[in-house]
């Protein structure tokens, strides 16, 4: 994927500015800056959710950002977006919560129906044991825990059979333990599925210890793009915008707290299975 040039601008706020960077598949990134530095709207307009002002997404040499109806559809379903606040139904269970995904895969008549297939099905259950919560798939939405809930909004991700995986803050709203949880799970669907997965992230130590890439906005700009080890504390100040006094604690989620094996106890060992 190579971006150029892509820009955002809501009345008088450049939002995003002539950003241009390119993708590598497979590649993890995380996307770091203070909050108002323009990480949402940067995937928003990779997905299509935010009209880009100025600027080109190419991708096996056509220009995603100009493509209309069915096309672009079809590019919406590609890059699977991850929100902060999960973004499922409710009331509805599980298990159909992760079907969902499939749902633009159909014809319109069979998703108004909300018609699944036995395919459907089984790959919806799949995706929920890979996660380690097939047990709670007819659990309403609303009453797992918000890791719980996270982990289903990535299991509707991948039922979606997408080119990319765009998470915008997905750990925010989480305790440390549960954010490794979901953190090792992209982790892994990166490194198995050979997905890229961009990741907005608040938290330096996050961004260092899952993402091979990280990329730093600042007031709508990019100010770093390099290796997660390359962000050194100076580097981090560059991108935080912060002086002498900066320290990285403060954009830390204090996951040393929770040894990362930990964690991924937590999710079935899929290799085993595979
Ligand atoms: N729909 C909108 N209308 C007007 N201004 C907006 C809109 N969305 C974002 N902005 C502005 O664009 C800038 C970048 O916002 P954005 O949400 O992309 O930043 P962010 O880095 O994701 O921050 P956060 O971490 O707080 O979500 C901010 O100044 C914000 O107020």
């Amino acid at each position: 994927m190579q971006v150029t040039g892509l820009t955002k601008r809501f009345g008088s706020v450049t939002a995003v500015k002539a950003a241009t960077f390119s993708v590598p598949t497979p590649q993890m990134v995380g996307i770091i800056g203070r909050s108002g530095a323009g990480k949402s709207t940067l995937l928003r307009m990779i997905n299509h959710l935010t009209p880009a002002t100025e600027g080109r997404i190419v991708i096996d040499g056509r220009d995603v950002l100009s493509l209309r109806g069915r096309a672009r559809h079809d590019w919406q379903r590609d890059c699977a977006m991850i929100f902060q606040q999960f973004n499922l139904v409710p009331r509805l269970d599980v298990l159909t919560n992760v079907m969902l995904g499939r749902l633009n895969r159909h014809g319109t008549v069979r998703s108004l129906l909300k018609m699944f297939s036995r395919e459907d099905i089984a790959r919806a259950l799949r995706a929920l044991e890979r996660l380690g919560i097939a047990e709670q798939a007819m659990q309403r939405a609303e009453e797992l825990s918000g890791g719980q809930q996270q982990r289903v909004a990535i299991a509707r991700a991948l039922t979606q059979d997408p080119r990319m995986i765009l998470a915008d803050e997905p750990i925010a709203s989480l305790d440390p333990m549960s954010a490794q949880i979901v953190m090792s799970s992209l982790r892994e669907i990166h490194e198995r599925d050979g997905l890229t997965v961009i990741c907005n992230l608040h938290t330096l130590d996050t961004a260092r210890t899952y993402c091979d890439r990280v990329i730093g906005m600042r007031a709508g700009e990019i100010v770093f793009d390099g290796p997660a080890s390359a962000v050194t504390t100076d580097v981090a100040r560059e991108i935080y915008g912060a002086d002498e006094s900066f320290d990285e604690g403060v954009t830390s989620t204090s996951l040393d707290d929770v040894p990362r094996a930990e964690a991924e106890a937590y999710l079935r060992p899929v290799q085993a299975s595979a």
